[in-house]
């Protein structure tokens, strides 16, 4: 990697400000149902403390939109962080402010303070440059080892770094450096499985991936999309309606290209996520989708067809589930798949916080050749961009 990383630096007694992705998914009754970005982080905080470093730890956690707002709170993560650590891991109140500044002030070296969620303030998905000062100077060096976070240009993944020294962490070096060489000269046919929720963010991706890859299946909320600009009705599913012109752009652009662009044909509809709904969940034609029902995974004729295309592929990057899978109703599709990509003897990367969060569940995970914490972010690698992120860090010399 051609950054420096937090071996290049001196951090005894230093106030160090360390970036993670704590974004890690909850249970319905808030549980954190997997801790793989939790684990992730551990080589670089448990480094800066033997080292003698005052470390400071800072996240965001879901989409608060700028409000505080305690059902986004990080206490989970400060429990569970402590039970990985060994010991307790104080939350500060806020990410700003005299508290937070009284609390670093008392730090001595080798403890760990966390920082409540950024994206309390506003200023942070701004990347408002006052805001980046006042965490800057909490610290005396910024670490970066949010990979799930680095394709984002926050105060706090971005900003924070015109302040103070800016480094990357271990973790964000090795994802980098892992996909990086996975993807320079990848074997084809490359195949991409997209789906998820974050439609709107992901979505604008596919036009650089159509240059790279020669088959891109499509599933989970992303499907919807596509299959309203195949002139399907999608009733009361998840859908960015002002992105269908564009959907429709990409299955042509595909096209022209020769790249294999799958959707479903088969979806699983329920009028909602709860159980005993009636009708119950059931699989239907895409032409069938219900007026008042949401379609909630790729159905079974979808799901094997989409199983078949992996055989043949030398290399599988995979982003979003490909049904609402933390329900078993709506499992299926994705089950099918993490089997398909784990059964493959091709390289395979499965990126983002759920869609790890369900190869592990499905207990596949030791079979995926690189699983990755970024989402967004690996998708956005892929497409050959330099993520902000790692951008703002200081060059090796
Ligand atoms: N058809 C669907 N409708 C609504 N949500 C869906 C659908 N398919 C998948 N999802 C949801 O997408 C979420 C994950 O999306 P996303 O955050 O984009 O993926 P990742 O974290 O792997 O990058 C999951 O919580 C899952 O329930
Ligand atoms: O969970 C994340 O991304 P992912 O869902 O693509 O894996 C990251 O923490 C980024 O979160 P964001 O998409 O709210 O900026
Ligand atoms: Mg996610």
């Amino acid at each position: 990697m051609k950054k420096m990383s937090v071996k290049d630096v001196d951090v005894r007694d230093k106030r160090v400000l360390v970036r993670v992705d704590f974004n890690v998914p909850l249970s319905e009754g808030g549980q954190i149902t997997d801790d793989t970005r939790i684990r992730a982080a551990l080589p670089t905080v448990q480094y800066l403390e033997r080292e003698g470093a005052k470390v400071i730890l800072a996240s965001h956690f879901g989409r608060p939109k700028g409000q505080r707002n305690l059902k986004y709170s990080l206490k989970p993560v400060a429990e569970r962080l402590a039970e990985l650590l060994g010991h307790p891991v104080p939350l500060a109140a806020d990410c700003v402010g005299d508290e937070v500044r009284d609390a670093v002030a008392k730090l001595q070296p080798g403890e760990v303070l966390l920082l409540e969620n950024v994206r309390f303030h506003p200023e942070e998905e701004r990347n408002d440059p006052a805001f980046a000062r006042e965490l800057a100077s909490l610290a005396d060096l910024y670490v970066n080892d949010a990979f799930g976070t680095a394709h984002r240009a926050h105060a706090s993944t971005e900003g924070v770094a015109h302040y103070i020294p800016a480094v990357a962490g271990f973790l964000m070096q090795k994802e980098v450096e892992v996909m990086g060489k996975a993807l320079e000269a990848p074997e084809h046919p490359f195949m991409a499985i997209i789906g998820g929720a974050k439609v709107s963010d992901k979505i604008g991706v596919i036009e650089n991936l159509l240059a790279k890859v020669d088959v891109l299946l499509i599933g989970g909320g992303m499907a919807n999309t596509f299959l309203r600009a195949q002139g399907y009705s999608v009733g009361k599913s998840l859908l960015e309606e002002d992105k269908v012109p564009l959907a429709q752009d990409l299955m042509a652009k595909a096209k022209a290209k020769g790249v294999s662009l799958e959707l479903p044909t088969d979806v699983v509809v329920a009028p909602g996520l709860g159980e005993g709904v009636t009708p119950t969940p059931r699989a239907v034609a895409v032409s069938d989708i219900p007026a008042e029902e949401m379609a909630l995974d790729i159905g079974p004729a979808s799901a094997e067809r989409f199983a078949s295309r992996v055989a043949p592929a030398r290399t599988i990057v995979w982003n979003g589930p490909l049904g609402v899978f933390e329900n078993p109703a709506f499992a299926k599709g994705t089950e099918r798949m993490a089997q398909a990509v784990a059964e493959s003897p091709a390289l395979s990367i499965v990126g983002g916080g759920d869609s790890v969060a369900a190869v592990r569940r499905m207990g596949v995970a030791d079979r995926i050749t690189h699983i990755s914490t970024g989402g967004g972010a690996s998708l956005e690698f892929l497409e050959g961009k330099t993520l902000p992120g790692v951008a703002a860090l200081k060059d090796r010399a």
